[in-house]
């Protein structure tokens, strides 16, 4: 006999991982379950828009890598976590997971710096300062002091064809939300508690009560099933457990402080090229290890409903910056000759990368599953959503307590003989 179906399940958090395992929890458990996704900030998350003069650009997650069959090696390795999830196979931590796809050599990635990794292939030391230094800077503000796997998505984000959603990436999220039939809930989770609850069966069962804050009122509610789908750390969700037996651990781990600046400007091309101004074309800049400098990266961008950028009227762009520090006038003053907008959004943007990295556990306790150590292996939108369908399809698993679906060993023979 199956067993009856959660009556509720909570997911905290409405960026790219709740509102997608929002997504996959409706498939997998079906139309009866109550889902709550409560959101504090805004639905998308680190998936965000900034205006700039009417015209709305990305500001945090931006350009998602094009998945098709001419994808190189590491994308391909990482494509075959969509045959496994599509199997309805679920890992119970992330090294697992990453084991699963290409074993001892894909797990090592998280242990060595990508400096090791490069090193160890045979990259020059002047490719892999003037190439790919730069690379990681632009897309993690770090250097080659990171995990060599994050190391090797950063290379694929700097992959030709890559993509973004018309209208701006933080849609999918709110289209996912519709999809699964959740209900939105806006308010900051504060304290997640178990307790013995009577159902309406009568029989005691233990279920988690969430308590948050929305607008000046507290209020409660009881859940079967609790996936936390944020950053666990004081700075981000500042969410307790309490009388947790055993103790669930609190996570200390240091979120990399990034800012994006759009600015509407001149750029004075002189501090990047001795080039006439008329013949200067550079779109994008990017930076090596240099503590002198003030800006990771610069490029130009589009907005979100356009393909490719588009100079206004006065022949002007939209430019992003990538720092670690909020820019001061004087620094702006210094990258352009004049400017009419500028508009800043500083970030807790992902993990500061440190290897050996221990990814934090999934299973937080019996029924309550942590999407976000994901991004200690790297963070990325698609990371995410596979942290999700994994979350989902293991909490749908250890439900119905269906072992044989979770942490296989040798999946990929298997399926290749089972098809
Ligand atoms: C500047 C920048 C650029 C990036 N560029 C790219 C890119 O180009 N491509 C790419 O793939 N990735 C990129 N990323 C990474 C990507 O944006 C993230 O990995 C991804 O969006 C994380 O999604 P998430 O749902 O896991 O977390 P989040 O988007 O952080 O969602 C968590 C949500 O939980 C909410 N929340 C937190 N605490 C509580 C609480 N107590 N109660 C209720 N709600 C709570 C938050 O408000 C938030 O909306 C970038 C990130 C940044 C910051
Ligand atoms: C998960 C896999 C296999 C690929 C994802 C590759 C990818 C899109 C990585 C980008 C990650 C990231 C955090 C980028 C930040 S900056 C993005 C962009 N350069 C910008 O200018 O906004």
């Amino acid at each position: 006999e199956p067993r009856a179906p959660p009556d509720k399940i909570a997911i905290i958090g409405a960026g790219i991982g709740g509102t997608s395992a929002a997504y996959y929890l409706r498939q997998k458990f079906g139309k009866d379950v109550k889902i709550d996704l409560f959101e504090k900030g805004e639905v998308g998350g680190r998936l965000a828009t900034l205006t700039v003069r009417g015209q709305d650009y990305e500001a945090g997650g931006s350009v998602i890598h094009p998945l098709n069959l001419h994808m190189k090696r590491f994308v391909k390795d990482l494509g075959r976590i969509y045959r496994y999830q599509s199997h309805d196979y679920a890992f119970s931590s992330v090294e697992k997971l990453l084991h699963s796809l290409g074993g001892d050599d894909f797990l090592g990635l998280l242990n060595q710096t990508l400096l090791e990794t490069l090193q160890k292939a045979g990259f020059s030391e002047k490719f892999l300062n003037e190439m790919i230094a730069p690379i990681m800077r632009v897309n993690y503000g770090q250097s080659m002091s990171i995990n060599g796997f994050v190391g090797a998505v950063s290379m694929s984000g700097a992959d030709s064809g890559l993509w973004a959603v018309e209208g701006g990436n933080k849609l999918v999220c709110s289209r996912l939300l519709q999809a699964s039939k959740s209900s939105l809930i806006r308010g900051s989770v504060m304290y997640i508690e178990e307790k013995t609850r009577a159902k309406q069966t009568g029989n005691p069962t233990k279920m988690y009560e969430v308590v948050y804050q929305t607008g000046s009122e507290t209020r409660s509610d009881f859940y079967d099933i609790v996936l936390v789908a944020t950053p666990l750390n004081r700075k981000m969700s500042n969410i307790t457990f309490l009388n947790f037996d055993p103790p669930i651990e609190e996570f200390h781990q240091y979120y990399q402080h990034i800012v994006t600046t759009l600015i509407k400007g001149q750029l004075n091309s002189t501090i990047f090229s001795s080039r006439d101004l008329d013949k200067f074309d550079l779109g994008m800049i990017l930076t090596t290890d240099n503590s002198d400098l003030f800006i990771n990266s610069i490029g130009i961008v589009s907005s979100v409903s356009e393909n490719n950028p588009q100079p206004s009227t006065d022949g002007t762009y939209v430019w992003k910056i990538f720092s670690q520090e909020i820019l001061t006038k004087e620094q702006i003053l210094k990258l352009f000759l004049s400017y009419d907008y500028a508009v800043k959004q500083p970030w807790l943007a992902y993990p500061h990368y440190k290897p050996p990295e221990k990814c934090p556990s999934i299973i937080l306790h019996d029924r309550l599953y942590y999407l976000n150590g994901m991004e200690f292996a790297a963070s990325a939108m698609e990371m995410s959503a596979i942290a999700a369908h994994n979350a989902a399809l293991l909490a749908y698993h250890r439900w119905n307590e269906h072992v044989d679906m979770i942490d296989q060993e040798d999946l990929y023979e298997k399926l290749k003989t089972e098809l």
